[in-house]
C-alpha cells in the first residue's frame, strides 16, 4: 500500500482555511504535529483561544482535506491552544509584519475605499443606507467591511441580523463579525454589556475609533462602509484626522430643515479635506395603492443640498438617488434581513444598489469615470 507522507499531508492542510480568519492554518501556525500510523493520521491543531466556536467546522475541513490524500487512513483531529507567544507571532503575521497597530486604510497605496456615511439630523435613515448600500456592494463582488461608529444608535448588528454575536479576539486583536458575506464591527461590540449607555467624550471615542480600524483584523477589503453619528461632532472629526482620504455620503430627507443641517455636516467633511461624493436622499416618497407619490417629508431637500455643497465645495456633487418610504425596508432593518436581501427588487433596494454602483465606479457611461482601466471596484 502507498503510503502518504507528512508532506503531502500537510500540502493538503494548506488548502484548509480558519473559518474566521480565512487564512490557511497552515500559514498560521495552527498545525502543531502531524503523525502517521499504519492506519490513522493524527492532525493536532493549535487553537487561537480555548472553547473556539467553530472546532466542528475545522475539525470537518481538515477531516475532508486529509481524507482527499489518505483514502486508506481514518484521520483524527486534537486540539490543543496556542500559548501566548504563538498567538503573538501570528498576529505580527497578520499585520504583515508589523509589530506596531496602525490603520492599514491610512497607509499609501491601500487599495480600500473608504465611504463615511454622514448625516445632519438623526433619524434619517443613515443607518439603513448604510447596510443597503454595503450588501449592494457585496453584490458586485467587492470584498466590503462595516464599522458602525454610531454611539447613539449603533443599530447595524441588529440591522444585519448579528446583534448578539461578540467578536472573537486573539491577544489585542479582534475579528470582525460575519454577516450577509461581509465583516463588521460596531462600537456597541467593544461595550462591556449591550444595555450600556455610551457617554464617552472626545478623546474615548478617538480611542474607540483607531480601535476599530487598527485592532480589528479586516484582511483584504475592497470598499470599507462607516456609519458616523449624526452631526458635525467629535466622531466626524476623529474620523477627518485619521482617514482624511475617506469619501462622504451624506443623507438627508427632502425636509428644508433637515437639508440646511446635512450641509453643514457636508462642509465639515470638506473642511477636514475629505472628498464629498454624493448625496442621498431618504423617505423621498411614499407610493399609495393607487400609485400616485405622496410626498410626506415635502421635496427638493437632497437637490438643495447637493446644489449647495457643489457651489461651496467647487466640484460637483451629485444625487445619488431618492429612496422612497417602504414597509420592506422598514422590516427588513427590525429583522435583519435587509430589504435588498429579501426584496432585491423594490424601488429602494433598486435605487440602493444603482447608487452603489455609482460609488464604488460600475456604472457605465458616467462622464468623467475611468471604465477598465483597473480592477473592478478599485477606481
Ligand atoms: N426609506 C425608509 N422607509 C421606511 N422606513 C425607513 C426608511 N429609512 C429608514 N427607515 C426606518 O426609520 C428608522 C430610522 O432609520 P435609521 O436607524 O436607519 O436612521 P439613522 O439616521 O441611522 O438613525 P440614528 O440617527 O439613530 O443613527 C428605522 O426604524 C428604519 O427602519
Amino acid at each position: 500500500m502507498a503510503s502518504v507522507t507528512e508532506d503531502q499531508v500537510r500540502e493538503a492542510l494548506a488548502r484548509v482555511n480558519d473559518p474566521e480568519i480565512k487564512r490557511p492554518i497552515t500559514e498560521l501556525g495552527m498545525v502543531d504535529t502531524v503523525t502517521i500510523g499504519e492506519t490513522e493520521i493524527v492532525v493536532r491543531l493549535l487553537l487561537t483561544v480555548a472553547g473556539c466556536p467553530l472546532k466542528d467546522t475545522l475539525t470537518r475541513d481538515v477531516t475532508n482535506a486529509v481524507g482527499q490524500v489518505a483514502p486508506t487512513h481514518t484521520v483524527r483531529v486534537d486540539m490543543g491552544v496556542m500559548t501566548d507567544e504563538q498567538r503573538k507571532d501570528m498576529q505580527t503575521m497578520l499585520r504583515g509584519g508589523q509589530t506596531e497597530r496602525e490603520i492599514p486604510f491610512a497607509q499609501p497605496g491601500s487599495l480600500t475605499k473608504v465611504y463615511a456615511i454622514a448625516s445632519g439630523k438623526g433619524g434619517v435613515g443613515k443607518s439603513s443606507v448604510t447596510v443597503n448600500l454595503a450588501i449592494a456592494m457585496a453584490n458586485r463582488g467587492l470584498k466590503v467591511g462595516i464599522i458602525d461608529a454610531d454611539i447613539y444608535g449603533h443599530s447595524i448588528p441588529d440591522m444585519l441580523g448579528v446583534g448578539d454575536l461578540r467578536p472573537t479576539q486573539v491577544e489585542d486583536m479582534i475579528m470582525p463579525v460575519p454577516a450577509h458575506g461581509m465583516k463588521v464591527i460596531s462600537i456597541g461590540m467593544l461595550k462591556p454589556r449591550k444595555d450600556q449607555v455610551v457617554a464617552w467624550r472626545g478623546p474615548m471615542l478617538d480611542r474607540a475609533l483607531v480601535q476599530m480600524l487598527s485592532d480589528v483584523y479586516w484582511g483584504d477589503l475592497d470598499a470599507l462602509l462607516l456609519d458616523l453619528p449624526p452631526g458635525t461632532g467629535d466622531m466626524a472629526i476623529s474620523l477627518g484626522q485619521h482617514l482624511p482620504n475617506a469619501e462622504v455620503v451624506v443623507v438627508t430627507t427632502p425636509q428644508q430643515a433637515a437639508a440646511q443641517i446635512a450641509e453643514r455636516a457636508g462642509t465639515m467633511a470638506s473642511m477636514l479635506h475629505q472628498r464629498v461624493v454624493g448625496v442621498l436622499e431618504n423617505m423621498s416618497y411614499l407610493t399609495l395603492p393607487s400609485g400616485e407619490r405622496m410626498e410626506v417629508f415635502g421635496s427638493g431637500g437632497a437637490e438643495q443640498v447637493a446644489a449647495t455643497l457643489s457651489e461651496r465645495l467647487g466640484y460637483d456633487v451629485p444625487l445619488l438617488g431618492q429612496i422612497p418610504l417602504e414597509e420592506q425596508l422598514r422590516i427588513g432593518g427590525d429583522s435583519g434581513d435587509p430589504v435588498i436581501v429579501t426584496h432585491p427588487d423594490a424601488e429602494s433596494s433598486r435605487i440602493l444598489q444603482a447608487a452603489a454602483d455609482q460609488l464604488s465606479g460600475r456604472t457605465r457611461g458616467l462622464a468623467g469615470m475611468q471604465l477598465g482601466l483597473a480592477p473592478a471596484g478599485r477606481l
